[in-house]
């Protein structure tokens, strides 16, 4: 069986007033269908390029070469009216920021049922009762008294929510996340995080989850693809990088990563007030999210 996704020796760059930028070079992965891959990275690594070169979203001034084969079709120099056919029923993405995606003029509700009505010609009262339908399947409470709100009444996970619901409306092969859970609390984005499982294993969707943390990376994907500088530095099935890392920056992220601490006085001390130190702020966070709790709370959903 050829896999959902193809790309091969995917290169990007960025033509700048000072001069080119190699965002990406030479990266080449496999998805099939229903898997789930996390593409781990430092900030500026080409992760989040990459991801929108996948849905043809690299505009001027940069430039996609090679090849990305997205259910037996070519993606790279596709027009654009195909393009926003695929998006949606093919691949969708999930990103960072719930506020950037949500129009706040508009109601969740019309944005959804908006979706609905132009890409799949549902009725405006059908396309409200598969919103509401939506909304129940994301975790959104009593959703008959919430669908016409406006995004800034909802909390920041409860937008994020409501963004993976835009995403699956048209029921894609594969969801792409860019770091969705990045502006939340610790909670907030466990419960992110089992939704996108969740999702993922009762559609059985292909999943890619961009992230810079090799732990959450381990929550959510059964495979992992780690970049530095814009290439691809080693992949493979997650729980055997987190066994044998092969590269040096592989080794390097998981020798300094908190979640292998396993007691506080196991972590760099760092000499400075909690509140404000924002190195030990990320890596609590990390730690609370390490596998154990976010497991916990799986098994206590299913
Ligand atoms: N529109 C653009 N113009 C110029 N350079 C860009 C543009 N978009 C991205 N780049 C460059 O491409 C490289 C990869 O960026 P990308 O956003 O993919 O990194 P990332 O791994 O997703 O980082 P982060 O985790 O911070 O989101 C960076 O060097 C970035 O500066």
């Amino acid at each position: 069986m050829s896999p959902l996704l193809h790309v091969g020796d995917l290169e990007i760059d960025f033509h700048t007033v000072s001069g080119p930028v190699a965002a990406v070079r030479g990266v080449s992965f496999t998805l099939d269908a229903g898997d789930s891959l996390a593409i781990v990275g430092e900030s500026g690594s080409g992760k989040t390029v990459t991801n929108r070169a996948l849905l043809g979203l690299v505009d001027a001034p940069g430039e996609v070469r090679g090849s990305i084969r997205f259910d037996g079709t070519d993606v790279v120099g596709r027009s654009e009216s195909d393009l926003r056919k695929m998006r949606g029923t093919g691949m969708a993405m999930v990103f960072q920021d719930s506020l950037d995606s949500l129009n706040p003029v508009f109601s969740v509700g019309s944005q959804l049922t908006e979706i609905l009505r132009v890409r799949t010609g549902l009725p405006r009262r059908q396309a409200r009762t598969r919103a509401l339908e939506l909304m129940t399947q994301v975790g959104i409470v009593d959703p008959e008294n919430r669908i016409d709100d406006y995004p800034h009444q909802f909390s920041g996970g409860m937008r994020q929510r409501i963004c993976i619901a835009m995403a699956i409306a048209l029921n894609p092969r594969l969801l792409i996340a860019d770091e969705p859970t990045t502006a939340l609390d610790v909670t907030v984005q466990a419960g992110i995080l089992r939704l996108l499982r969740r999702l993922q294993d009762e559609r059985g969707m292909a999943l890619i989850f961009v992230t810079h943390d090799l732990a959450v990376a381990r929550l959510v994907a059964r495979r992992v693809l780690v970049m530095y500088q814009g290439r691809i530095v080693e992949q493979g099935v997650t729980e055997d990088v987190f066994r044998d890392p092969r590269h040096p920056y592989t080794q390097a992220l998981l020798a300094a990563h908190p979640a292998r601490a396993r007691t506080w006085r196991d972590l760099t001390p760092i000499p400075t007030d909690f509140a404000t130190e924002p190195d030990l702020e990320a890596q609590l966070l990390e730690i609370t999210l390490s596998r154990s709790v976010l497991d916990k709370e799986v098994a206590h959903d299913s």
